[in-house]
């Protein structure tokens, strides 16, 4: 028979089949060729080498379609390629392609190899129907022949879905008894097991199962092999958790087709096996469908794009268009209302816990500290990111690693500050690939960045997505999908994803398919693409993409509404404690780093204690008689003390109102990362309250030192008092600083507070005037910190008297003001009490920085939105269509399938779930969702 070889192309990758052995393209495991998709039947299609090259034969219920015809049997000869669709003219695609005497066919006589999974070449895309006038062919550079690849496998890359699920796919044959696949060996590993015994998976050599990955605790969990099957896993009280089918647990039954995860590590049991699979980034992700609402307003209209496991994927669009919208539901940060983001076949919002551990996201404002090293932020990154029981050295080698991943090495003694907009925003995605993310997010990573920095940029992204493969550090790549108002690389992408203004889908594909279709030579034209879509409807440019021949229609089932995502505990790796050793650490190295701040800090207390100091005091600042030894009144002990504790409360406001604010960009990223509030204002109030306190030694020593009050109160010294009364008010100013900052949302900003406040301050210590007996006005001044400051130091100087002599009647001017322990005590407490009110609202006000995670729970009106949505269905079904959706006669983009349980239709397929290993065949419908869900 003739030597023909025969390349099967999928979603994923290739198969070259060789020699005389028949294949089978099909949803079985034991295919030859696996399409995990639901219109496919297990085994689909036939393939036979045949005289005249190779017979394809339709095996299936639901059939094989070529050129959107039914076709039962074809012949593809050398030479020749078919493109085919499983189960439906929307179907996944196969592209069969003959080639005579293949390179590195065996030789005829020994048995034929099997067949070897590659990556896919590239594959000749049909031309595509420009709606706008055609552009003139640009030659792609040379770098952009792996872009190309996948770009001209565009059109079928949506539709098919081969080996999908949480555990990656065996592309190649597969042996039937132990389901494991010559072609992905690494992917997968098997360890014996004792049915009756126990045995503890972790990060450490010590146990039975090393689990080598950082998002692992040294002993993570362990699980009981009951002697009659089945088994228990318990998590060891670990960060990161244990999950059973995507839900974490801290105890659990396992099953034999249940999927137990630990960091980028699955397990499943198979007999008296435990078989272990390692996410390495390799799967696709699919958005299916997504609609989101903001009252009424729909911000997104039935996005629905499929990306293939290490692509780079470009979202543009004009300002508006719903850029951020797709990125928050894609991260799940705030999912959609209404449709799916699908991980590796699994439901991302549904198994959020769990995945959302493999996404990365780099926002657009660098979340780093200006004054660290490259090498110091990634350290200290590290150690809020693993878990606590991680030494330092294993993420000594990470952050090493990483620094190397992204050619950073030259600059990791480099403080941020000195680093390149193209550096800075290259350290800020090794932050995040520090857990070895398998889904990477970037917003606007480009903006502000000169073009050499940018195309650096860009560069970087599609050097990770695509990995460095076998024996790098980044063996695997990853999905990176970056938002960005820059066209000029966009041919580093492998899709591109226009955005439309209301959510809409302009085009997805590959860049040159976006050239060609909105007409442009160019990326450099295509800025005038965003006019043109700023200028037409949303609806309008969706149906132009829908009617042309770069829509591919996806074989999603319709969407379904979504019920608000429950809240999930944090991601937290590290106690509290361990935080805010981290935070604290952290902290006072980027203030020791900046010389000229701590010149300033030290230097403002003696330069703020000259101020009470030059007021001169002749008398000192107790009692005063005149030559013939009558009391007098002695005025410059107020002035001394008011300007004293206003100056104090001045410091410490000054000291704290800038040190939230500036860095809530990295508050924010931490956030969602695990930071601890408790923690990271711990850590400010230890650092600053340090500072403080010792300004106010200075400072008070300057203005005091020498002209004390008389006699104390309670501590015995009069110079201690002063100098508890002054901490603490300057405590609890530094406390309204740190309030101030959680308001505003830019350091400028604090500047009139700081102003305003300290001017309010001086009128409200009652030393300008008496304020206590002034309604209103007195009670607000229980607000200042200054007014009990001030009453402290009165009380040690006995101020009543020392200004109040020969008053009418005796009265104290101020009660607060009496010289006796209680009342000293008192304005103390009440100083302390402020603060820590000022404390609390900071903690609340502090809520209001933090990403929103989740659906916002006030959105009344957009509930009901989407409850209408989902009582008439999806687009396509019959009925009304939702409030912004197409109407009638205009199919979404996506040609959607009917909606969920509508009559007349069959139901949706489950979600695909890691098979069984080793079985033979797949289980029935139904059995392949994770239990429980
Ligand atoms: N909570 C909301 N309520 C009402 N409208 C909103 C809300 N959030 C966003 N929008 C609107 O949704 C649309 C899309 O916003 P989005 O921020 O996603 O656009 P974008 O493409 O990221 O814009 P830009 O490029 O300017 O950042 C805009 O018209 C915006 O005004």
């Amino acid at each position: 028979m003739a030597s023909t070889t025969l390349r099967v192309t999928t979603s994923t990758g290739e198969v070259v089949l060789a020699g005389v052995d028949s294949a089978v393209i099909g949803r079985a495991r034991a295919s030859n060729v696996v399409i995990n998709d639901s219109q496919v039947s297990r085994q689909h299609v036939l393939l036979a080498p045949s005289a005249g090259g190779w017979r394809v034969v339709d095996n299936s219920a639901n059939g094989m379609f070529q050129d959107g015809r039914r076709v039962s049997e074809l012949e593809v000869r050398p030479g020749e390629q078919a493109r085919l669709r499983l189960g439906g003219v929307d179907g996944p695609e196969v592209v069969l392609a003959a080639v005579a005497g293949a390179p590195g066919s065996a030789p005829a006589g020994p048995p034929a190899a099997p067949p070897q999974w590659s990556p896919p070449p590239p594959v000749p895309a049909p031309p595509a129907p420009a709606p706008y006038p055609p552009a003139p062919h640009t030659p792609a550079p040379p770098y952009q022949a792996a872009g190309s690849v996948a770009a001209a496998n565009a059109s079928l890359l949506p539709t098919a879905r081969a080996g999908q699920a949480g555990i990656p796919r065996v592309a190649g044959p597969v042996d039937p008894t132990t389901g494991s696949s010559p072609s992905v060996p690494a992917a997968r590993k098997t360890h014996p097991i004792r049915p009756g015994g126990k045995i503890r998976l972790g990060r450490s050599r010590d146990n039975d199962v090393a689990v080598p990955d950082l998002l692992a605790s040294r002993h993570h969990a362990e699980l009981y092999l009951h002697p009659g099957g089945g088994a228990e896993v318990v998590d060891l009280d670990t960060a990161n958790g244990t999950f059973v089918n995507g839900q974490r647990v801290a105890r659990a039954p396992v099953g034999q087709r249940d999927v137990i995860a630990i960091g980028h590590h699955l397990f499943q049991l198979d007999g008296t096996n435990l078989v272990e699979y390692h996410d390495s980034g390799d799967v696709a992700f699919e958005a299916a469908n997504l609609n989101v609402w903001a009252g009424t307003k729909q911000l997104m209209h039935d996005m629905t794009f499929r990306l293939p496991a290490r692509s780079l994927l470009g979202v543009v669009g004009p300002s508006g268009a719903g850029k951020s919208t797709l990125l928050n539901a894609l991260t799940g940060f705030r999912p959609a209302d209404a449709g799916t983001v699908r991980y590796a076949g699994r439901d991302l919002y549904d198994e959020y816990d769990e995945l959302r551990r493999r996404i990365g996201y780099v926002p657009q404002a660098d979340p780093l500290h200006a004054q660290l090293t490259v090498r110091q932020a990634l350290e200290y990154g590290a150690e809020l990111r693993f878990p606590a029981d991680t030494t330092a050295e294993e993420r000594r080698v990470r952050v090493e690693e990483v620094i190397g991943e992204l050619g950073l090495t030259q600059h990791a003694d480099k403080p941020v500050s000195a680093l390149s907009g193209g550096q800075k925003k290259r350290t800020s995605v090794a932050l995040e690939l520090l857990t070895r993310p398998s889904l990477l997010f970037l917003d606007e990573p480009t903006s502000g960045l000169d073009p050499a920095n940018d195309q650096a940029v860009m560069d970087t992204l599609r050097a990770l997505a695509k990995g460095g493969g076998a024996g790098s550090a980044d063996e695997q790549g990853r999905t990176v999908i970056v938002v960005t108002h820059s066209v000029l690389f966009l041919d580093r992408c492998d899709y591109v994803l226009v955005l439309s203004p209301g959510g809409y889908v302009a085009y997805f594909g590959p860049p040159d398919g976006a050239l060609t279709y909105f007409g442009k030579r160019d990326f450099k034209d295509f800025v005038d693409t965003f006019r043109d879509l700023e200028n037409t409807p949303g609806e309008q440019m969706a149906a132009r993409f829908r009617a042309s021949g770069d829509f591919v229609p996806s074989a999603m089932v319709a969407p379904s509404v979504r019920a608000a995502p429950p809240p999930l505990p944090s991601l937290r790796q590290q106690p509290v404690s361990a935080q805010l050793s981290t935070l604290t650490r952290r902290y006072l190295k980027v203030i020791l780093a900046d010389k000229s701040y701590l010149r300033l800090i030290a230097l403002f207390p003696v330069l703020l204690g000259i101020v009470p100091r030059v007021i001169p005091a002749p008398d000192g600042l107790g009692f005063v008689f005149t030559d013939d030894g009558q009391p007098t009144i002695n005025t410059d002990a107020t002035t001394v003390l008011v300007v004293l504790v206003l100056c104090a409360c001045f410091m410490g406001m000054a000291n704290s109102v800038r040190e939230i604010v500036k860095e809530r960009d990295i508050y924010r990223r931490e956030r969602t990362i695990g930071l601890s509030r408790t923690a990271y204002l711990g850590s400010k109030i230890i650092v600053l309250t340090g500072i403080t306190t010792l300004q106010c030694i200075v400072f008070t020593l300057i203005g005091l030192l020498g002209r004390t009050p008389e006699e104390a109160v309670l501590l015995g010294s009069p110079l201690i008092e002063c100098l508890v009364a002054i901490i603490v008010a300057a405590i609890a100013s530094m406390m309204i600083g740190l309030l101030v900052s959680t308001l505003v949302d830019n350091a400028d900003k604090t500047m009139p507070f700081l102003v305003l406040i300290t001017m309010g301050q001086l009128v409200l210590a009652s030393g300008m005037f008496p304020v206590n007996n002034q309604p209103g006005l007195g009670q607000l001044s229980w607000l200042a910190p200054a007014r009990w400051g001030f009453a402290a130091l009165a009380s040690t100087d006995d101020l009543n008297n020392v200004v109040g002599r020969g008053r009418p009647g005796g009265d104290p001017i101020d009660s607060l003001w009496k010289h006796n322990a209680g009342i000293w005590f008192l304005d103390i407490f009440m100083c302390l009490l402020l603060a820590v009110a000022m404390l609390y609202l900071t903690t609340i006000m502090l809520r209001r920085m933090e990403p929103k995670v989740g659906r916002p729970a006030a959105a009344g009106v957009a509930a009901s939105a989407v409850a209408a949505y989902g009582a008439q269905g999806a687009p396509g079904a019959p009925g009304m269509p939702a409030p912004g959706m197409p109407g009638p006669g205009m199919p979404g983009p996506g040609g959607y399938g009917p909606p969920t349980g509508a009559p007349g239709y069959p139901p949706p397929a489950p979600t695909p779930w890691p098979p069984h290993p080793g079985a033979g065949q797949p289980p029935a419908p139904g059995q392949w969702g994770p239990p429980g869900r």
